[in-house]
């Protein structure tokens, strides 16, 4: 068991994000498609990546990928092996991974040409991949409401197809900005994505190696707007690497802080993040659909503030590392806080009751997010977090930051 507490004063600090998980995982598989090397700088220290790297460094002598639970590991293997091994492979993930559907992306795969097997269940990992033979289909249609990383993963294994891909998703349309990073990114690397509406066309080309500085992570940078969002007014922090004009679409977090009274101004370094006001409203209505990852984040702030939500948007929540709606209902239940689902698919917040008690244990439930979306909540409280090496997946140094601007840990 970890135990945060608040200490009192917080002056100006700066915290060196890590980088972009998202935009180094695809780096990974684009340099891997590429016929040379990419140059990545300020590659991401998070497991997940670690875990790719490995992975894709191993594929030669490997006969088993363990992606451990990293999500987009999984989904982006998958279609990479479907095209490029040369022998039968095996791809596994942590029990929890092998609970997180991947059907709609086998079956995809599998009408393209590849030869996939499920070794335990129907549409869940682990799988047997092996080698592709002939391209069958070029045109597939895939659901847009379940995981974008399906859609990531086949537009980046088209250009290396035969007869190239035509790829129409079925709206409604969810994490369309990592959609749109994909595209970004293998734009960079000379590949022309014909768009009409929701249907992407990619003929065979080539990936040019390119030089490429992965920026810092805006899911991370989240934590700390809530951090100042629950500090004194006038509180500052620097954010180290975030771009305004960002590949990722967390930069929502911006826009939604602004209304809890958190300013932002971009310097040739980062951010400067500033408490400015107290939230303009007690009452808000956010949509998530862009930005699950930043749910979390800004559901604990918000119940800390005592700012009620309409909230729509999470139902990609529930596949995700852990149910994260369940997990946030039991965890938001213990500062007298409810999120309830009042239609199919929209969700409130009950905030009004929010209380603290002299120590709130915080189960994380093997979710990274779970943990560092509560931990702000220490300046109110003291906070026994369950395992916190959890962070690792994504932020190996968030403690570590957290304990650099003043907050006190103790392990017991
Ligand atoms: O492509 C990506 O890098 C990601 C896509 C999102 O997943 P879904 O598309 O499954 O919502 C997001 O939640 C995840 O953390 C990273
Ligand atoms: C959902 C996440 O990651 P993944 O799907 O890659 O496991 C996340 O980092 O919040």
């Amino acid at each position: 068991m970890n135990q945060y507490k608040s200490s009192a004063n917080h002056k100006f600090q700066t915290i060196n994000l890590p980088s972009s998980k998202s935009e180094s995982n695809r780096l990974l598989i684009l340099s891997a498609l590429c016929e040379e090397d990419f140059e990545i700088h300020n590659l991401s220290e998070a497991r997940d990546t670690q875990t790719l790297t490995r992975l894709l460094l191993q594929q030669q002598t490997n006969k088993t990928f363990d992606v451990l639970d990293a999500g987009t590991a999984m989904r982006f293997l998958t279609a990479y092996l479907a095209v490029s091994t040369h022998r039968p492979v095996i791809l596994t993930g942590t029990e929890r991974m092998q609970q997180r559907p991947i059907g709609t992306l086998v079956n995809a795969l599998r009408l393209i040409g590849a030869e996939i097997n499920y070794l335990k269940k129907e549409d869940y990992p682990p799988m047997e991949i092996k080698p592709f033979q002939v391209q069958k289909s070029g045109q597939i249609t895939v659901p847009g409401n379940i995981s974008s990383q399906y859609i990531s993963a086949l537009l980046m294994i088209a250009p290396t197809l035969p007869s190239g891909l035509k790829i129409d998703i079925q709206p409604p349309v969810y994490s369309i900005p990592y959609i749109e990073m994909t595209i970004q990114l293998m734009e960079k690397a000379g590949i022309k994505v014909e768009r009409n509406g929701y249907a992407l066309t990619i003929v065979p080309q080539k990936y040019n190696a390119i030089i490429h500085e992965v920026e810092s992570d805006w899911s991370a940078a989240s934590y700390w707007f809530s951090f100042i969002a629950l500090s004194q007014l006038q509180s500052e922090i620097s954010l180290k690497g975030l771009l305004k004009d960002s590949f990722q679409g967390d930069q929502a977090i911006v826009d939604i802080m602004k209304q809890l009274g958190v300013t932002t101004q971009f310097t040739h370094e980062g951010a400067l993040v500033k408490k400015a006001s107290k939230p303009l409203s007690n009452h808000l209505t956010l949509d998530f659909k862009k930005c699950p990852d930043l749910a979390q984040t800004v559901l604990t702030c918000c119940a800390a503030l005592k700012v009620d939500l309409e909230i729509t948007g999470l139902e990609s929540l529930r596949i995700k590392e852990t149910d994260r709606i369940a997990a946030l209902q039991i965890e938001l239940r213990k500062f007298n806080c409810d999120l309830i689902e009042t239609n199919e698919a929209q969700w409130s917040l009950k905030s009004a009751g929010f209380q603290t008690k002299d120590k709130i244990e915080i189960n994380t439930y093997e979710d990274h997010r779970m943990a560092m979306s509560f931990a702000p909540l220490a300046l109110m409280t003291n906070l026994a977090i369950q395992d916190i090496e959890v962070v690792n997946k994504s932020y190996p140094g968030f403690w570590k930051d957290l304990e650099s601007v003043g907050m006190q840990l103790s392990k017991k």
